[in-house]
C-alpha cells in the first residue's frame, strides 16, 4: 500500500457514530459499585439508556434493581464508578463542584417520593416555587408571574398562600413539580412521586408531570411502581439487576370505528455488545439452559434449545 493512499482511506472510512449523539440523556455502560466495609454492591452493572429531548419515560423495576441509583447519577448527586453519562452538554463524569451546582440549578429539576423532602415546611407554596428563582438570581419583578404560571400549570393555583402542612399530599407533590420546573430545566427527574398517594391523587400528580412535558417541553424521567403512571407514558424502561432489560412502547391507534386504542408492545433491550436477556418464563417454557442454538433466518434470529449432549 503506498503511503499516498492513507489520507484518502482515512477520509473515506466511516466514523463510528457516537452512541446517543442526538439524545438529551446518554448513559453508556454505567457502573455504580457501593462499598460498605468488605461488602460490595453493584447497583448499576453496565446500564445503557438513551432519552431524547421531549420524551416522557417511566423507569420500572424490582426493589434494589438500581432505579434510584440511576436517578441520583442523572441528578448529579452521585457519581458512577465507571461508564459515561451525559445530559445535554454536561459530561456528568467530569464536573467540578461548581459545575455540579450550576447543573442542578439550570438543567435538572428533581421531585422526591417523600412529600416532606421536596418543600421547605415554613414557606408557602408560592415562596417554595420562588426559592430556586431567587437562588438562580432571576429578576425580582418577573418572579410573581412565573410562580403563578407554574402553580396554575400543575393545578394548584389555589394553594399559593398555604404552607405544606395546610395542603394534601397530592397538592404538595404538585407544588414540588412546580418547584422543580422553576428554572425551566431541560430534564425533570421524579423518584416515585406518587409512592405515598392513592390512585386518584396519583393521577393528578401524573397529569402535572405530563403538563410539564407537553406544555413546557421538559423531558421527564419518572421512576415508579405505579401502573397508573407507567401505563400512560409512551415508553417504559424496565431495569433488572442494574441494567436495562426490556422496554414497552405505547402508541395510540384509531380503529375503523374512529375509537382510539392504546397498543403496547414489549421489546427486549440489546446492549452494545449484542447481549439480550431472555425472560425467565420464556427460558422455563422451552427449557433453555446454559447453551442455546442461534440461527440467522431471513428476518429473525431464532434461539433454540441445545438438544445435543448436555455437558
Ligand atoms: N448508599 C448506598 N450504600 C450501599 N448500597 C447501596 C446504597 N444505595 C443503594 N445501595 C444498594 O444498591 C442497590 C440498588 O439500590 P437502588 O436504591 O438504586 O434500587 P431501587 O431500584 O431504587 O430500589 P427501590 O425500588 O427499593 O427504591 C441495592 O442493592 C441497594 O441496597
Amino acid at each position: 500500500m503506498s503511503q499516498g493512499t492513507l489520507p484518502g482511506l482515512g477520509a473515506a472510512a466511516p466514523r463510528a457514530a457516537e452512541f446517543g449523539r442526538d439524545a438529551l440523556v446518554v448513559c453508556d455502560n454505567l457502573v455504580r459499585i457501593y462499598q460498605t466495609g468488605s461488602i460490595e454492591v453493584q447497583a448499576l452493572q453496565g446500564l445503557d439508556l438513551l432519552v431524547d429531548a421531549g420524551e416522557m419515560v417511566a423507569v420500572v423495576g424490582a426493589s434494589g434493581s438500581g432505579k434510584s441509583t440511576l436517578l441520583a447519577v442523572l441528578s448529579g448527586l452521585d457519581a458512577p464508578t465507571a461508564g459515561r453519562v451525559r445530559v445535554g452538554s454536561w459530561d456528568l463524569m467530569a464536573m467540578s463542584r461548581r459545575d455540579q451546582l450550576a447543573y442542578r440549578r439550570s438543567t435538572v429539576g428533581f421531585v422526591w417520593q417523600q412529600t416532606a423532602r421536596n418543600l421547605v415546611p415554613y414557606l408557602t407554596a408560592a415562596q417554595n416555587v420562588a426559592l430556586p428563582l431567587v437562588l438562580a438570581g432571576s429578576p425580582r419583578r418577573a418572579r410573581p408571574a412565573r410562580v403563578a404560571e407554574l402553580l396554575e400549570l400543575v393545578g394548584v393555583g389555589h394553594c399559593a398562600g398555604r404552607r405544606p402542612q395546610e395542603m394534601s399530599g397530592g397538592e404538595q407533590q404538585r407544588v414540588a413539580i412546580a418547584v422543580a420546573l422553576a428554572n425551566a430545566p431541560q430534564l425533570v427527574l421524579a423518584d416515585e412521586p406518587t409512592g405515598e398517594l392513592d390512585t386518584a391523587t396519583s393521577q393528578q400528580v401524573f397529569e402535572a408531570l405530563r403538563a410539564a412535558n407537553r406544555e413546557l417541553g421538559a423531558t421527564v424521567v419518572v421512576v415508579t411502581h405505579d401502573p397508573t403512571v407507567s401505563g400512560q407514558v409512551e415508553r417504559t424502561v424496565a431495569i433488572r439487576d442494574g441494567r436495562t432489560s426490556s422496554e414497552v412502547l405505547r402508541r395510540t391507534e384509531v380503529g375503523a370505528d374512529g375509537a382510539h386504542a392504546v397498543v403496547a408492545e414489549e421489546y427486549a433491550v440489546m446492549d452494545r455488545a449484542g447481549r439480550v436477556q431472555i425472560p425467565a418464563d420464556h427460558r422455563a417454557a422451552l427449557d433453555l439452559t446454559r447453551r442455546v442454538r442461534l440461527t440467522l433466518e431471513a428476518d429473525a434470529v431464532s434461539v433454540r434449545r441445545d438438544d445435543g449432549a448436555r455437558r
